[in-house]
């Protein structure tokens, strides 16, 4: 299990997106974007529309299957991004890189499209073009999909 966990809520990722996409505007427009799924479906949509692109290709990518590293196997393709090529003039798009196996993976498929994701571990970090913030690498980043709100009870009822 990680160590922490670092909460991001629909309105972060949201600004968190933007500021990325910003950031990609100088080297737009792309002819496409290619969303590393699933965590890179919501950003790269958020993205596709800031750039005002209109192709958006996937790769399927099946790796963690708990919430720690413990978890995670060799990423397997299970779906080809076919409208990408070899990813020339391409944008991929993941939420974070972790240990950078996912990224590694991809960029195998498509060499030479540009990389970029929100979050970025100290691990990861080699393996993506760009990023919006460093995560410590035993934070557990929680996205708004993998959350809920729920009742915390008052902190005076566990008090004695
Ligand atoms: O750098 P790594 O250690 O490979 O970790 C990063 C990957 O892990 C998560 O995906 P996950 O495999 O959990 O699948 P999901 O996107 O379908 O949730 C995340 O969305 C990245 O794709
Ligand atoms: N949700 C989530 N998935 C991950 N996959 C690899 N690292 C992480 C993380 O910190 N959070
Ligand atoms: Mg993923």
């Amino acid at each position: 299990m990680a160590t922490n966990y670092a909460t991001v809520t629909w309105d972060q990722l949201h600004r968190d997106a933007r500021t990325l996409a910003s950031a990609l505007i100088t080297r737009a427009p792309f002819k496409g974007i290619v969303a590393v799924t699933r965590g890179g479906l919501i950003p790269a949509a958020i993205i596709a529309r800031e750039l005002d692109c209109r192709l958006v290709e996937s790769i399927s990518v099946v790796s963690y299957s708990g919430e720690s590293a413990q978890d995670q196997k060799e990423p397997k393709v299970v779906k080809a991004p076919v409208a990408a090529g070899d990813g020339e003039g391409f944008l991929i798009i993941d939420d974070l890189v972790d240990s950078g196996d996912t990224a590694r993976v991809v960029r195998e498929v498509l060499p030479k499209a540009h990389f970029a994701c929100l979050y970025a571990k100290p691990n990861g970090k080699p393996h993506t073009d760009q990023y919006v913030m460093e995560v410590a690498q035993d934070t557990w980043v929680l996205f708004p999909w993998d959350t809920a709100p729920l009742f915390v009870p008052p902190l005076a009822r566990n008090a004695n």
